[in-house]
């Protein structure tokens, strides 16, 4: 090993006590059971659902308190005891109603205190002390571990430890302790948080769920074909701004461009009022929870139709300087008799319904109005300058990726776009072709120069990002078409129609998973295939388990939007070190609801994957971490200290 870097490393460990201790230390955690995995994905903006699922830690907060104290205390009291870990600040509060005396609220806190340090005391048995610490509530560190390490040998110094609660109690401070108590606890049952794609779109508060991502102890995204989207707006594509835009209007979430992320909509409204007026599809989909008046419903139609339209004339000629894309099927505006009102699609002819062709040209239907060009180059200013969407994109660049690999698992939104034989499929990029993991490397290879060139618009890398959003060989999409113009102008269902990739359903195949996996350089014996992007429809008996186990698909729909097509409201992963197992959830109803009620929307746990031996820290990936860390702490050792 390079002598330069030993001697750099050497400043930081200057005694051969540190280096003996570090290399003691992490030959320690090498044999601890491996920390729980919890995977996530879908979460489409549903911030109140997604918060219920990381606060809970998908039932493993409750599993833990059923194992402490299911002897001892009622369901009911489990039931409070567990919403108390979830939602600290508003439990105390609606239990403080209920006492009558100082006296009863102190009997309380004494009481609880002592379940809340045990519940850590065991939630965090597989970890180090260090680990621990790092986890405990700033202020009260040193108080909370007098309180963790006392023993019962020591019965003597149970006095000493009554007197530390009474004084936390009298001096005003339990609150914070339990609230900061809860929080350690949710931290501790989640070592490691996996988002499995989709943060964006559809629901309101995808802003609020990068915020919980930000401060959350550890993380990684694996960017949906929804997430890249925003990336590309971000990045300067002003085809996906428009889309953006467009579903933000669908789902009357104009709020989250406006008034979250500072963009002004102002010039896209005034352009929208003049050329266009009320249309059925292009209604919003009002939320059930949200009154809208008719005047504001009337604006977003418009809106909606004046970007879904910029959004039609932008992608013509991106398709037309892309060959490589093979998208000319989609130069649909060229395709419309601008006279009779209709359009020939694959061959066939269908008449146009409900359309806002008002600022189309018919010689040229892909040129922007100026005005339309004007209202676009604003947008993106605004876009490009919002501080807080860069902070947010920023994140979501940095934690994310296409596809992970990690402990032996292959995490990915969307799909391996495969042929029906089961063979990778192969796509041209500027006369090379890729395929398989090389062609998901390459897709993310452009998302990341887009992004780190924001000032051009339209690149190669910038179209990239769009033809992730949909196009066919998309790893995120997985379709053969995005049918968006067919849904909103022709009535023929059959046009509405996007068909899969056959990935999903070769996907349900063993051996096509195994040869996956292992075109990702995985063990096929040992890895799973984790997927989210198509809701399982539960409701169908569609089985989120396939393959055999190895494939296991973890969108169940947080989206409020799709539960009624699925049927649950989602599911999740978890993977600890005595094995996977899959959690479905009921439909959330509100914070309120569990606060109240002790409603938990969580429903059956199903057993993936068992180990057959109790998985350590050593076979993960942190682990491999470790041991070249511990290699070069060893050559500095040899180097330094044992001459
Ligand atoms: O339901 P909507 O809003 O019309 O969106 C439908 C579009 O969303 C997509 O399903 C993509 O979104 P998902 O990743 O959530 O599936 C497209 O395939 C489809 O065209
Ligand atoms: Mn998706």
């Amino acid at each position: 090993m390079n002598s330069k870097y030993l001697d750099l490393l050497a400043q930081k460990y200057d005694c051969e006590e540190k280096v003996v201790t570090e290399i003691i230390n992490l030959e320690a955690i090498l044999n601890l059971p491996k920390g729980t995995e919890h995977f996530v994905s879908d979460l489409h903006g549903e911030y109140q659902a997604f918060q219920h699922v990381l606060r809970n830690g998908s039932g493993n907060v409750k599993g833990k308190i059923e194992d402490l104290y299911k002897k001892v205390l009622t369901e009911k009291e489990i039931k409070e005891f567990a919403t108390l870990v979830y939602y600290p600040e508003e439990k105390i509060k609606l239990i403080k109603n209920d006492f009558d005396n100082e006296r009863e609220l102190h009997q309380w806190y004494t009481v609880i205190i002592e379940r809340m340090i045990n519940l850590i005391s065991y939630a965090s048995s597989k970890y180090t002390r260090s680990k621990l610490r790092k986890a405990l509530p700033d202020q009260f560190v040193y108080i909370v571990e007098e309180l963790l390490y006392k023993t019962d040998e020591y019965t003597n110094k149970e006095p000493y430890y009554t007197k530390i609660v009474q004084q936390i109690i009298s001096l005003g401070q339990a609150d914070k302790l339990i609230i900061g108590l809860a929080y350690t606890t949710q931290q501790l049952v989640v070592d490691h948080l996996h988002v499995v794609g989709d943060i964006y779109d559809r629901g309101p508060e995808p802003d609020k769920i990068m915020d919980t991502l930000i401060n959350y102890h550890s993380v990684d995204i694996q960017w949906g074909n929804h997430d890249v989207l925003w990336l590309g707006a971000f990045s300067g594509s002003k085809v996906c701004l428009a889309n953006i835009i467009r579903i933000c209007a669908r789902y009357d979430n104009l709020d989250i461009i406006e008034d979250v992320y500072g963009i002004n909509l102002r010039p896209l409204l005034n352009l929208a009022e003049k050329y266009y007026n009320d249309n059925p599809v292009f209604r919003p989909k009002v939320h059930s929870d949200k009154i809208v008046s008719e005047e504001e419903q009337l604006q977003i139609t418009k809106i909606h139709q004046a970007i879904a339209m910029i959004q039609f004339k932008l992608e013509s000629p991106i398709i037309k300087r892309r060959p490589d894309f093979k998208m000319s099927e989609r130069l649909l505006l060229e395709k419309i008799d601008y006279d009779r009102n209709e359009i020939t699609i694959h061959g066939e002819t269908y008449s146009l319904e409900n359309t806002c062709f008002a600022t189309v040209n018919p010689e040229q239907p892909d040129q922007l109005l100026e005005e339309e060009e004007h209202v676009m180059d604003k947008l993106l200013f605004s876009v490009q300058h919002s501080e807080k969407l860069a902070r947010h994109m920023n994140f979501l660049m940095k934690k994310g990726s296409l596809y992970l690999r990690y402990n032996g698992n292959l995490l990915i939104h969307g799909c391996i776009p495969l042929d029906e034989e089961g063979n990778m499929e192969k796509m041209v990029i500027e006369n090379q072709t890729y395929a398989g993991r090389e062609l998901l490397d390459t897709f993310e290879y452009y998302l990341r120069h887009a992004f780190a060139h924001p000032e051009e618009t339209d690149d190669l890398a910038k179209d990239m990002v769009w033809y992730l959003w949909t196009g066919e060989y998309s790893s995120l999409f997985g379709k053969r078409e995005m049918t968006t113009f067919e849904r909103y102008f022709i009535k023929d269902k059959k046009t509405h129609k996007e068909r899969k990739n056959p990935y999903y359903h070769l996907r349900e195949n063993e051996e096509i998973c195994s040869k996956i996996l292992a075109e990702f350089d995985l063990n096929p014996d040992q890895g799973h295939i984790i997927n989210g992007h198509t809701p399982v429809k539960e409701i169908d008996g569609e089985d989120p388990i396939k393959a055999n186990g190895k494939m296991i698909v973890i969108d169940g729909g947080f989206s409020k939007a799709y539960q009624s097509t699925t049927g649950i409201a989602g599911y999740t992963l978890l993977y600890n070190s005595f094995g996977m197992q899959l959690v479905a959830h009921q439909h959330f109803n509100s914070k309120e609801d569990v606060l109240i009620n002790g409603t938990d929307v969580l429903s059956v746990k199903r057993l993936v994957d068992k180990e057959l031996e109790r998985k350590k820290v050593l076979e993960t990936n942190v682990g491999e971490e470790i041991i070249q860390e511990l290699s070069i702490l060893n050559s500095l050792m040899e180097y330094r200290y044992m001459k």
